[in-house]
């Protein structure tokens, strides 16, 4: 049996644009039967196992994702659920009873331990076809995988094959899983999918295709750019602003392989410069050079000396400890870090500073004392170029129609229609909305002006 025949005629699609291919270096990996257009639908997902992700920090009910009006669940199973109507659910039904029936002692309050192993637990509910199905997808060994079990076996009696199951789950989901966005934009809300069709996709660094969610979290997946027939159709694990610096290590330590594509063996990244930092040499760029198999080299490409490992280590682990702590702080700190701290390791092109400007786009006209009426006009116009700058950056990194583009083209849209209320011309706002509304056409994630129109024009989000 392969995965397309454990699938139903629905969950198959029409398979006549693309077809399951294997090869020795990825496995398998899903190709262009013909010339696919941009923005051209290529198939719709449906997940087999969905819940949350194992580092889930909020509280939210496990069956509909709402965060309002949540208690812990009166059967004592320790989950969230906001209704009664979710708490009677077939799934919550089976998953309450499993827990219960195995549980060393009580939950009276809502238990993090249990949310975060509930994924894998759905799992061992799933029924024979769905189990075999699960079985098919690829999975790696590894030490990391599975930890999940250890938090489950604390609070639950698991027995031996139970135990391998959910270790093989746990290890499947590792390599396979989605992240999807289940609230509004302004909760960032996500859980983890595993998606039976699309686990046949392998990587790319500059992806083809781009996929959004409905609001029953049906994944669709769309291509971003014009796919040949015969190309391989490949989704990007990572983020798509992330520097080869963090890519390779993230796919090897999570993945296990090494991606060969030619944004990968580019220093420059198509131009983007994403990685490099300052060289304490002459102050020019150190750019990383990636070989398949060898040991990275990061050079300077104006004075062309190599920048010892260790010190490009410190280097790189100061802007990660930065960004980590940065992408929860206000637009004042973050501008300060950009004006003041970053510049004596890096040049702004490094995807530190990129992944901050985007967070300031995100941040700037939404957040409390930065709405649209409190910035001023220096802070818009910041806000505007950094809309432009990231743009342009997309187009450099090939990314097409891609669901980035569309949320930022929206953001560059509303700081225009916010100049026009401040009596300041600008024309070519109109054109932007409508590219981002393509884009982000019956995506549930789509900003809520966007959801609006399709409303009133009678398509369904
Ligand atoms: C989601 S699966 C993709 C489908 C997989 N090839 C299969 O046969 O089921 C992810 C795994 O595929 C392999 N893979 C994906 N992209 C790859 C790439 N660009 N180069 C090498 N291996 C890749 C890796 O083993 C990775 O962990």
């Amino acid at each position: 049996m392969n995965v397309l025949e454990l699938l139903s005629n629905e969950e198959r699609n029409d398979s006549s644009s693309w077809t399951i291919q294997y090869s020795e270096a990825r496995g398998r990996g899903i190709f262009a039967n013909k010339d696919i257009k941009k923005g051209e639908i290529i198939f719709v997902d449906y997940p087999l196992l969905i819940g949350p992700r194992t580092g889930s920090d909020r509280v939210f009910c496990i069956i509909c994702f709402s965060l309002n009006n949540i208690r812990a669940c009166s059967k004592n199973c320790g989950l969230p659920l906001c209704s009664e109507a979710c708490e009677n659910s077939s799934v919550h039904v089976s998953e309450c009873e499993f827990i219960l029936s195995r549980s060393k002692e009580f939950f009276t309050q809502i238990r993090f331990d249990i949310i975060r192993s509930l994924t894998p637990l759905r799992g061992l509910l799933l029924n024979n076809k769905q189990i075999q199905l699960l079985k098919l997808l690829k999975s790696h060994q590894g030490l990391h995988h599975g930890f999940e079990v250890n938090i489950a076996k604390k609070h639950l009696r698991i027995n031996d094959d139970e135990e391998v199951l959910m270790h093989s789950i746990c290890s499947i989901l590792d390599t396979n899983t989605f992240e999807v966005i289940v609230g509004e934009k302004s909760d960032d809300l996500s859980v983890r999918a595993l998606y039976p069709l699309s686990s046949m996709l392998n990587h790319s660094c500059t992806s083809n295709i781009t996929h959004y969610f409905d609001s029953h979290q049906k994944m669709i997946i769309k291509a971003s750019v014009p796919i040949r027939k015969g190309e391989e159709i490949c989704h990007s694990y990572t983020k798509i602003f992330w520097g080869t610096c963090v890519r390779q290590p993230y796919l090897q330590q999570t993945k296990h392989f090494s991606c060969d594509c030619s944004r990968c063996q580019d220093p420059t990244e198509c131009g983007s410069n994403l990685c490099a930092i300052n060289c304490f040499n002459c102050g020019g760029a150190v750019l990383p050079m990636y070989k398949p198999n060898v040991s990275v080299t990061w050079r300077c490409v104006s004075c062309n000396s190599v920048m010892p490992a260790k010190l490009v280590g410190v280097v790189l682990a100061i802007l990660g400890s930065r960004l980590n702590s940065l992408l929860s702080a206000d637009p004042i700190q973050i501008f300060k870090f950009m004006k003041s701290q970053l510049p004596k390791y890096a040049p702004m092109s490094n995807h530190v500073a990129v992944q901050l400007k985007c967070r300031l786009v995100w941040l700037l006209g939404y957040q409390k004392n930065y709405l649209w009426n409190d910035l001023t006009d220096e802070l818009l116009r910041e806000k505007e170029d950094m809309c432009r700058e990231l743009l342009k950056l997309l187009e450099m990194l090939r990314a097409g129609q891609n669901k980035m583009r569309g949320l930022i083209l929206y953001e560059l849209y509303c700081c225009l229609q916010e100049w026009n209320r401040r009596n300041h011309q600008t024309g070519e706002h109109k054109a932007l909305f409508e590219e981002a509304k393509e884009i982000l056409k019956d995506d549930v994630y789509a900003p809520q002006e966007i959801k609006n129109f399709w409303v009133l024009n009678g398509s369904e989000p």
